[in-house]
């Protein structure tokens, strides 16, 4: 898990002069910085980056910034003042332009590069030199990191220009992308689940880049017009950024050993993901062999746990390579990410992810990544057999672990003492045959109803299930009462209650994020706001008015429109 966050506090940083001394630059202190670097940042052009563990690069600041939002529960976590999302200089240098920043904080940002694996096969041709030397952040720059009341934060723009790792591209993110980011991860910090976080979000009144995009009510599934829209700059916020494909980087380098620091660069980078995400369960004083095997374990209790907690909340990655997998263990890149509507075992909303990452196949994927995440630590064990027997017994741990995680979260979904395979098995086929509303039906057994009325409020109603409806409510019926038989002996109130909390009543649908990132390019923020605020409380009933426009089946109309249902491009 990511680390407890820290208490409350009423607003002490009011300034960027405040923050500014909180400035702490661990990450450019104590890692390698790439030799071939231009010492002005301005190194924005694809080059390889044959050594080192990040590149110091400047972002480039979006022409005229507008507010558009922040996360006001994380300024007030963080003992930031509401009015500073607004302050001339906190907007500039969260819009790009750190050349004027106070001091101690630096004028200068950083870039990182990293490997890529998808569904556990290494890939190089993603790279414009076929060598994985130009792959990394190709629009993402770190431009801070401070020690706030103990707890250590790295902040980093998500479209703030181009870096060397951009292989051509604008290194831009557009709005609409922003917007979809910027919500999705304080509303999977509501739900309970590790992820980054948000901070601000601003956009250029007047920058624009083009991108295929779908026409008004397109069900093509390829965009079909290519669409001008404004750029902007989020700023996302986690104890690091450390992916499973920076490890892989590294670990491929010390592997094949590409250069005489190439070990040396694997375990420091190593060691500073230890000291950033695991410095409360790994033992300082331990060898760096010991503390290897002890990562692994961790690191596979994180992902298992954060996998099914996807699953709990209905959360479909999308596209679960190892760059995309934060070495932390929490939710990284919300570009191609879908929360579930009508459930179905496959359902994946990105048009590039097919089948392997898909929802209920995450799992497996995740696995993957584990063991490309083993692979890459391996090297640092060679000269430890017994270390290297370890993490292999950990390694094949995996399916175990995840069925463990995965069997804990449906008995708690479903207000069961232990997991039940038939019952779960009869509920699956069901749930499919009949097309529910994962989040609707969840919610709605939550009030541990006496008969299947409720629940109906959950059906999208296939053809299957009208086909023969009476006979589909027999079965359902029968599902309800052994469930009922099966659940945890309290009051109902108790079991209600219990299962509230791990079934969310709200969830962030794509359909409710399209029409807020279509008001914003005019101008008007008020949905994001609004979706802000309900999508920070999802397990609360909140008002009439909020449950009859957010506690919904999605339209019919809206399945397989493109950007409502699918989505190819996420930048
Ligand atoms: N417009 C762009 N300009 C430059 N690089 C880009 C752009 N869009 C994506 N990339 C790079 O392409 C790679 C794959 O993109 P992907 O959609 O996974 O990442 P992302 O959404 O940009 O970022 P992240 O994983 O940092 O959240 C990443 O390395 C990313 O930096
Ligand atoms: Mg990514």
């Amino acid at each position: 898990m990511i680390k407890p966050l820290i208490q409350e506090t009423s607003p002490i940083i009011a300034t960027l002069d405040d923050l500014a001394k909180l400035a702490n630059y661990s990450f450019m202190d104590s890692l390698n910085c790439d030799p071939d670097a231009k010492v002005n940042g301005r190194d924005h052009t694809p080059r390889q980056v044959f050594t080192g563990h990040y590149v110091p690069v400047n972002p480039t600041p979006i022409e005229d910034p507008k507010y558009v939002a922040h996360s006001k529960n994380f300024f007030r976590e963080l003992g930031f003042a509401d009015s500073m999302a607004k302050s001339a200089d906190f907007v500039r240098v969260f819009s790009g332009d750190i050349a004027h920043v106070p001091e101690p904080m630096r004028k200068i940002g950083w870039a990182c590069g990293y490997a890529l694996s998808i569904f556990g096969t290494e890939y190089y041709q993603q790279c414009p030199f076929q060598t994985g030397n130009g792959y990394g952040d190709g629009r993402a720059i770190s431009v801070l990191e401070a020690v706030i009341n103990g707890q250590r934060w790295e902040m980093q723009l998500k479209g703030g220009g181009r870096t060397p790792y951009c292989r051509g591209a604008d290194g831009r993110a557009v709005l609409r992308s922003s917007v979809r980011e910027f919500l999705a991860q304080e509303h999977m910090h509501a739900l309970g689940v590790p992820t980054s976080r948000s901070l601000s979000l601003y956009v250029s009144k007047t920058e624009k880049v083009r991108r295929p995009w779908y026409s008004e009510g397109s069900r093509s599934q390829d965009p079909d017009m290519l669409v001008s829209e404004a750029v902007a700059i989020s700023t996302r916020v986690a104890p690091s950024f450390i992916r499973v494909g920076q490890l892989e980087l590294f670990g491929r380098r010390a592997r094949k050993m590409e250069h005489p620091r190439a070990m040396e660069e694997l375990e420091h980078i190593v060691l500073h993901l230890i000291d950033r995400e695991y410095d409360d369960v790994i033992d300082q004083k331990l060898t760096t062999a010991e503390k290897v095997v002890l990562l692994a374990r961790e690191f596979l209790n994180r992902l298992t746990s954060l996998v099914a907690n996807w699953i709990r909340v209905g959360y479909c990655q999308g596209n679960f390579n190892s760059d995309n997998c934060a070495a932390g263990g929490f939710t990284l890149d919300y570009g191609p990410f879908g929360f579930c509507d009508m459930f179905n075992r496959h359902y994946q909303s990105w048009t590039g992810g097919g089948h392997h990452y898909s929802f209920l196949n995450q799992p497996v994927a995740a696995e993957r990544n584990f063991h490309m995440f083993c692979s890459a630590l391996r090297p640092l064990l060679m000269a430890h057999q017994d270390c290297l027997a370890q993490l292999d017994e950990i390694q094949s741990a995996f399916p175990k672990v995840m069925k463990a995680q995965m069997e804990k979260m449906w008995a708690a979904k479903l207000g069961l003492g232990a997991f039940h395979a038939t019952l779960f098995n009869e509920l699956i086929t069901l749930m499919e045959q009949t097309s529910v509303d994962y989040t609707m039906f969840f919610r709605e057994l939550s009030m541990v109803p006496d008969d299947i009325g409720l629940l109906k409020k959950s059906f999208y109603k296939s053809s299957t299930y009208h086909a023969d409806s009476e006979e589909m409510d027999k079965r359902w019926s029968t599902w309800l009462t052994k469930w009922k038989s099966l659940t945890q002996p309290c009051s109902r109130e108790a079991l209600s209650r219990q299962m509230k909390l791990v079934n969310p009543k709200y969830s962030l649908r794509e359909w409710f994020m399209v029409p807020a990132y279509q008001q914003a390019d005019t101008g008007d923020y008020s949905l994001i706001q609004e979706l802000q605020k309900v999508m920070t409380q999802p397990y609360a009933e909140q008002s009439k008015d909020v449950e009859e426009k957010y506690y919904r089946l999605k339209p019919l109309e809206l399945f397989g429109v493109g950007g409502s249902s699918h989505l190819s491009c996420s930048s």
